[in-house]
């Protein structure tokens, strides 16, 4: 279906729609008339007529917007061609709303239920909506069994290449079998296509903001999280083919610069000609506060080179990239390091907007005067308002915010925004979000904004994450130590005697950075979570070294039946992915849901659900593995017999593996 079916099923519509006006007005005439001729009976045999006429219509109104809504949601016929693997679920959905709309005209937009079975029994998926529905008709005063309302949505179920059969159970589920055909056909598209994703509506052009530490602060754990989490969430939508703008909203702007600037002036008096040798900007810093804090002097000069700087005075503004440039280093190690990539675009980059945007506000009328601060309230004395600006007609963090989301959505026409913090900010973000849509900014009709909250790190001791003597953790050092302790694993397997010295460096810093972005995104981000070298380094369970080997084991079995990844692509050409044992399809059922599992992140954004899937896939593998030889041997180890078929279900596997791991930000190696 494409273009041309939309717009019959438009045409249809419009007709539809006219006679039902055509209708109405009739109704209206016949019904004047009535009360005119009071002696009339109350409904006339016409306007039964006319009425159930008029019921049928709407309903069938019904079907054709919603089959337009389908359409265009559609992704477009090319954009299906080029795809690969289909979304499962979504199909059903489909299937399935069409046959529920058909089957049960009497209820507007009955329920479309459609879920994972979790038992082989009860089939590979499942459509449970016919108890709601029943539950519906009871509310309307009618009794009507589910197993009748599932028989009825049945019958309505086109013949599908995808589904295998359909079955009513228990008090009216429809379980769903998926055809192993169709699932061949399906995973064979990633040797013909390579693994697509599915398919977008829409290029989207998203704004994640994440990491963002402060200048001359350190960066901690927190941004730690909001570092690993923002990566990921930009590696998945970059793979949908999205326009992702990586930005990192640094704390380079606001009055912690005064004191800054003025405990340099005193530090480096020649700054300005020779570069200040500030080896540790976090003692620089505290240096800076005991002196603000305790000399009244001192901070007048602070006040005073704030006012400069924000005027952007040469030798001010000079002194401050100075600064910033120190700690820019630092932060900059660290992305590096964990192979992060994001564009600087710190707070100090919204300085005019920010003198724009608090006019618009007060232009507008939405500041209120409060003790000398402006305040713009979501609503009048309900919540907390937001501060605009203080009372010594400085900006905030709020006004930066105004002002950044407004550059996003306005001037950088952005569709999509994703704050990455850590949940503590929650509130902060809910009433920047309302408060933009109350001044005009967001219009939900084309924008979406996410803040997206995780919980805070703690210690083994479930204290928050501190050093034994209780400072803040550096992140470098602790790098360090993940790398330290992944050579040692490695080292207790004695893969130090096996590898080559290359190889066992890019196995170390796999695991190394793997185990510390795998153990926070295999969290659900929104709790809390334990940082232990010890629990993530875990060679069992959902960890990132357990999943790292189990790829590496997968990879090696093509190399063990000497296939070379051409031969592989040709094997491809003649053969196809093997799904008859039932181990087989088991494997290959979850390879299927690929799709669906991507498709479910970009609404929530919650990135465990991947690795969940990702140990699902390494877990079912080895049931496969264990029950069905890729490769027989005979007594000397000779090959006698390749299996193509499980080779090529073995390499799926790898691939899907290899895309989830992408995602993460994982970098799995083929020996370790
Ligand atoms: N647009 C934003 N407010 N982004 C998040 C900034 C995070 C802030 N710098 C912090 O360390 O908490």
């Amino acid at each position: 279906m494409g273009d041309n079916s939309i717009l019959e099923h438009a045409k249809e519509a419009d007709i539809a729609e006219k006679e039902i006006k055509y209708l109405k007005e009739q109704l209206v005439l016949l019904n004047k008339a009535i009360a005119e001729k009071s002696s009339a009976p109350l409904e006339s045999p016409e306007v039964t007529v006319l009425n159930t006429e008029n019921i049928k219509l709407k309903h069938r109104l019904s079907i054709l917007n919603r089959a337009i809504v389908a359409e265009t949601s559609k992704p477009s016929k090319k954009q299906t061609e080029s795809a690969g693997m289909m979304s499962i679920q979504d199909n059903l959905y489909e299937i399935f709303q069409q046959a529920i709309t058909e089957a049960i005209i009497d209820i507007t937009d009955p329920p479309i239920v459609i879920t994972l079975a979790n038992n082989v029994k009860f089939g590979d998926y499942q459509c449970n909506s016919a108890m709601p529905i029943a539950n519906i008709y009871k509310q309307l005063g009618k009794k009507v069994a589910p197993r009748d309302i599932a028989t009825k949505i049945i019958e309505k179920v086109p013949t599908n290449p995808m589904i295998e059969k359909l079955e009513i159970a228990g008090a009216g589920f429809i379980n769903i079998f998926i055809s192993r055909t169709y699932g061949m056909q399906n995973l064979n598209t990633i040797f013909e296509k390579g693994l697509q994703p599915p398919p977008i509506n829409k290029k989207l052009r998203v704004l994640v903001d994440f990491s963002s530490p402060n200048i001359a602060k350190e960066m901690h754990v927190g941004h730690l999280r909001s570092t690993i989490i923002g990566d990921s969430i930009s590696r998945l939508l970059e793979y949908f083919g999205h326009d992702v703008l990586r930005i990192n909203h640094l704390g380079d702007w606001g009055t912690q610069f005064g004191m800054l600037i003025a405990h340099l002036q005193d530090q480096f008096p020649n700054y300005l000609t020779q570069s200040p040798p500030i080896a540790d900007l976090q003692a620089f810093y505290k240096e800076s506060k005991a002196r603000f804090d305790s000399d009244a002097e001192f901070k007048k000069r602070a006040y005073a080179c704030v006012v400069k700087l924000q005027a952007f005075e040469p030798d001010y503004y000079k002194a401050w990239q100075l600064i910033c440039d120190v700690s820019r280093k630092e932060f900059q190690k660290i992305y590096d390091r964990m192979d992060i990539k994001i564009t600087e675009r710190g707070e100090s980059f919204y300085q005019d907007r920010m003198d724009k945007i608090v006019k618009e506000l007060e232009d507008n009328g939405f500041l209120e005067l409060d003790e000398g601060r402006k305040i713009m309230w979501v609503e009048q004395n309900v919540g907390i308002p937001l501060t605009i600006t203080k009372s010594d007609g400085g900006y905030t963090y709020d006004t930066s915010d105004m002002a950044a989301i407004k550059q996003r959505l306005v001037e950088e026409k952005c569709d999509w925004v994703i704050y990455v913090t850590d949940s503590g900010q929650a509130t902060h973000f809910d009433i920047i979000f309302k408060c933009a849509k109350r001044a005009g900014i967001v219009d939900y009709q084309k924008h979406r904004l996410d803040h997206v909250g995780f919980g805070v790190v703690l210690g083994e001791d479930k204290k928050k994450f501190k050093t034994r003597s209780g400072d803040t953790v550096r992140l470098i050092e602790l790098l360090d130590e993940g790398l330290k302790r992944a050579l040692d694993k490695l080292k207790e397997k004695e893969r130090d005697k096996v590898l080559t010295e290359d190889e066992l460096k890019l196995a170390q810093e796999s695991i190394a950075y793997g185990c510390i972005k795998y153990a926070d995104l295999s969290h659900n981000r929104n709790q809390e979570y334990v940082f232990s070298f010890d629990k993530m380094l875990e060679d069992k369970g959902n960890t990132a070294v357990y999943l790292l080997y189990a790829y590496t084991r997968i990879r090696s079995i093509a190399r063990n039946a000497n296939y070379t990844p051409e031969k592989i692509v040709n094997i491809a050409k003649i053969f196809s992915v093997s799904l008859e044992h039932e181990k087989e399809w088991k494997l290959g059922k979850v390879l299927l849901r690929f799709p669906d599992v991507l498709l479910k992140i970009t609404k929530d954004l919650c990135l465990h659900h991947l690795c969940e899937y990702l140990y699902e896939i390494a877990t079912t593998f080895t049931e496969f593995y264990d029950s069905c030889y890729c490769i027989e041997k005979d007594s000397s180890g000779d090959i006698i017999k390749v299996n193509n078929g499980r080779i090529l279900l073995a390499e799926a596997t790898a691939l899907i593996m290899h895309k989830c791991f992408d995602i993460l930000g994982l970098k799995p190696v083929s020996r370790m």
